[in-house]
């Protein structure tokens, strides 16, 4: 099965055909495969590809990075506790893969509660970081990654600390709301008394099959999202997306990459007072086909923008403060990061304003890509007068765990 994403669009369907195939299997035979436990239900209706999807645990890389974007995210932060130490922590990272593989394969973990029993895989990924506080912990300052420094503080930035940082992140996505919690419960439950909950926080993206045809996702403000990010098919991809590999302290990290997790809230009414043109203009792109105004009629989502390109009143296409024209790799010295993000909402203030927003999260070789852009966004950006970025942590992602291995084993036990 595939784990590779691509644009959405391509990698789904090519994850639906596969998955299928793999589905109807386990179904016809009842015997244990990719997808085990799955086929204990016995129900006459065969259960859809979207169940039966399974993505791999093990691998160079962590799922959760490359993997198509599904349809739930929880992502959840915890501190060790004062004198937990070395040892807790690997037997944490040792129990959190145990039922990791076990969950993403559609089996239950010890112990289960029983949540999602009759549930198959349903493209589950559980993706691990450490935060700064993990390598002072347990004792391994020296073999913190030199790239994660702390995020600077940007001028427009409103951040609760308690909502910010911890030593140890989770992702979890999968495309059923059972299936994601219940990892999550799992998950939760494991951390013992090894590691407390410092901040929780839930998203959402579409509901597979709920476009004709598979599509990039539409963020809360109605924008398609997520089309000029890099794709696995840029021969840059891989050194823009994963730590560089090295040898010595750091050499635990290869095949991982850095998170950066933000959580930015939309300020919806303000953006509603909007027209459609000026909403355009923040962008950069139309909103029905996210198509670069550069592009004109008969442009579309995957028209090249033109960042050159003048009207015939002589104003830029693509307006100066345009969000796209800012962020772009090619008005931030080539700095790239991939985004994948859920939206989020979590009900509305007692002055009627949504909550809601962007769990922004970005994957990238080094944090600093991620700075780059942000700093040149805060300054430049006309989006920046209708978002709030309310919290912000960033997390070194180690490489996949191989066969036999749990995550974060090269760094605990090297
Ligand atoms: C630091 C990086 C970025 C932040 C923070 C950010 C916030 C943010 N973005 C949108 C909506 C859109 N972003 C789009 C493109 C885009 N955004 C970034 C970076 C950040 N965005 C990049 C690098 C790009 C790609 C630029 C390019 O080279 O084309 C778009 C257009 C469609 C797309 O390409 O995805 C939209 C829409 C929101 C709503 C938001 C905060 C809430
Ligand atoms: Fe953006």
């Amino acid at each position: 099965m595939t784990n590779q994403p691509d644009q959405q669009g391509i990698s789904r369907r090519r994850l639906l055909g596969t998955a299928g195939a793999a589905g109807a299997v386990g179904l016809m035979t009842g015997a244990a495969g990719g997808t085990a436990g799955f086929a204990a239900v016995d129900s006459p209706t065969p259960i859809t590809v979207v169940g039966s999807t399974a993505v791999p645990f093990h691998g160079t890389h962590q799922a959760g990075i490359t993997t198509p974007m599904q349809s739930i995210g929880h992502i959840i932060a915890f501190d060790l506790v004062a004198n937990a130490g070395r040892k807790s922590a690997t037997e944490l990272m040792r129990r959190w893969s145990t039922a990791t593989e076990a969950m993403t394969a559609g089996r239950p973990p010890a112990d289960d509660d029983q949540i999602a029993l009759d549930a198959g895989p349903c493209s589950l990924t559980v993706t691990f970081g450490f935060g700064r506080g993990f390598f002072t912990k347990t004792g391994l300052d020296d073999r913190a990654p030199a790239a994660l420094v702390p995020m600077p503080h940007f001028p427009s930035d409103a951040i609760d600390p308690k909502r910010s940082d911890g030593d140890l992140w989770i992702q979890i996505g999968a495309d059923d709301p059972l299936v994601a919690f219940h990892a999550l419960r799992v998950l939760q439950r494991e951390a013992n008394e090894a590691a407390t909950v410092r901040w929780q926080m839930n998203g959402f993206n579409r509901t597979p099959g709920a476009t004709a045809r598979p599509k990039t996702v539409r963020n809360l403000m109605g924008q398609i999202d997520g089309t000029g990010n890099p794709k696995p098919t840029d021969k840059d991809f891989a050194t823009k997306v994963f730590a560089p590999d090295k040898h010595g302290a750091e050499a635990w990290m290869n095949g991982g990459s850095y998170a950066v997790v933000r959580r930015i809230r939309m300020l919806l009414d303000d953006w509603a007072d909007l027209t459609l043109p000026q909403q355009e203009q923040v962008i950069g792109r139309r909103k029905d086909n996210g198509a670069p105004l550069s592009a004109g009629e008969g442009g579309t989502e995957t028209t090249p923008m033109d960042l050159n390109k003048f009207n015939p009143d002589a104003s830029l296409a693509i307006p100066g403060d345009a969000h796209i024209r800012v962020a772009a790799p090619e008005s931030n010295g080539g700095a790239t990061v991939l985004r994948r993000g859920f939206s989020y909402h979590d009900g509305y203030d007692t002055d009627g304003q949504p909550d809601a927003g962007l769990l922004f999260i970005t994957w990238q070789a080094d944090p600093a890509a991620f700075i780059t852009v942000q700093t040149k966004l805060d300054g430049a950006d006309h989006l920046t007068r209708f978002i709030r970025h309310e919290s912000s942590a960033v997390f070194a992602v180690p490489g996949g765990a191989a066969p036999g291995e749990y995550v974060g084993q090269r760094l605990l036990e090297g």
